[in-house]
């Protein structure tokens, strides 16, 4: 029975335990992470079927390694896991966003004979922790695979151990990755941080400020919550890339500022058509899977108790969240309450409940 040791039960981690026990169900996932938290959610909800805080130890049994942890976790686990005596024949793989420092960091374990391939899905969320993951997070989305040395045999093996991903290969080398994530990946997140900072700077004299956004503010910084840890640690390994590409970036930004400050209107509007040309060309079914949640917006009362009334009702009835958030809450007056699912049938069902319990539905699916 081929035994699974998944490093690092996060959103990635979780959804990818969940399909391989979907594709595989014979398989023995061990679910290793620093949390306890993490761990009895993850024994609890199935999805893996021991856990341990002793990765080191549960490494020696595996025919698997999956390192899920922040980048700079899983070049430090390839360092522990070069000092041990691992199965001769187990494969190890990573999901981390960046690929050139985690084969550089894999080197050693590849000398001793051991079959590294590095991997990562293009696809995941803004959201963190292990109760995000889910099985199809993955579907129809690309996985870049970094094979390096690694046999086309244990290519084959991972690729079969991940099927129910339902994902599209792409073999690439480190630089090539790390140019394409930098670009579409890691420089996006940078921008969008910083324009909910420099906005936040900016409005910090307005009395409602940021809440006054619109669709497009929220869209163009939906990434900016994002995990600050795992971005710290993605920028941190792929330095030389994003500075540079944060550069032409700026120098972009100077062009169209000069345009404005020139009133230049043919500029502005070559500018904004050229981007709207390649945006439309880029339908949402070339955009890869997006994060696939199902968020419901109900108003919520200004009243003790009035959020554990709610979750209340959705546990009595076996409802799932994947995450709850107060969107706003101002004395006597009506608060939002976001509720997200992790699919449509809990979504639907918990609109039903809440509804026949006179909740106001603001918005949902
Ligand atoms: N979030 C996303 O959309 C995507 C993330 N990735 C990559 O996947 C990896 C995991 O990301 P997520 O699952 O989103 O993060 P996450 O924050 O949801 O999960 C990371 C997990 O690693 C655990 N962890 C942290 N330090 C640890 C340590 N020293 N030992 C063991 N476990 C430790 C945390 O407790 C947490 O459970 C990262 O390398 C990230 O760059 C790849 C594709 C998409
Ligand atoms: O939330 C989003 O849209 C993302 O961009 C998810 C994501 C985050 C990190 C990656 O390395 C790959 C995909």
């Amino acid at each position: 029975m081929t035994q699974v040791v998944i490093h690092g039960l996060g959103l990635i981690g979780c959804s990818l335990a969940r399909a391989i026990k979907l594709g595989h169900p014979d398989v023995t996932i061990v679910g290793s992470d620093v949390q306890p938290a993490s761990l009895s959610y993850a024994k609890q909800h199935q999805f893996v079927d021991e856990v341990t805080t002793d990765f080191s130890k549960a490494a020696l049994d595996a025919e698997v390694i999956i390192l899920a942890g922040p980048v700079s976790v899983i070049t430090a686990d390839l360092a522990t896991l070069a000092q041990l005596t691992l199965k001769p024949n187990v494969i190890v793989t990573d999901v981390g966003s960046t690929k050139q420092t985690v084969m550089a960091a894999a080197q050693p374990l590849q000398q001793q004979g051991i079959t590294f391939i590095g991997g990562h899905p293009m696809a995941g969320s803004h959201k963190s922790g292990v109760a995000a993951g889910r099985a199809d997070l993955f579907e129809n989305a690309f996985y870049f695979l970094v094979p390096g040395v690694a046999s086309k045999t244990a290519v084959a093996q991972l690729q079969e151990l991940l099927a129910a991903t339902k994902v599209k290969w792409l073999t690439v080398t480190p630089r090539q990755h790390d140019r394409l994530v930098g670009q579409l990946s890691h420089l996006p997140h940078v921008v969008a941080a910083a324009l909910v900072n420099q906005t936040q700077l900016a409005l910090a004299d307005s009395p409602m400020g940021l809440r006054l956004a619109a669709g497009g503010f929220k869209s163009v910084t939906r990434i900016a919550s994002s995990d600050p840890t795992m971005w710290t640690a993605i920028l941190l390994n792929n330095p030389t890339v994003v500075v540079s590409q944060l550069q032409a970036f700026s120098a972009e930004l100077a062009t169209v500022t000069t345009a404005i400050e020139a009133g230049d209107g043919q500029a502005l509007t070559e500018f904004f058509t050229a981007a709207k040309t390649t945006r439309d060309h880029l339908g949402p079914e070339h955009l890869g899977s997006l994060p696939n949640f199902y968020d419901l917006f109900i108003n919520i009362p200004d009243r003790a108790g009035a959020i554990a009334a709610v979750t209340q009702r959705l546990a009595q009835a076996n409802l799932s969240l994947v995450n709850i958030h107060i969107l706003e809450i101002r004395e006597e007056v009506d608060g939002v309450l976001q509720l997200t699912f992790g699919n449509a049938a809990t979504h639907d069902a918990a609109v039903a409940l809440l509804a026949a319990a006179d909740y106001q539905i603001v918005r949902k699916r």
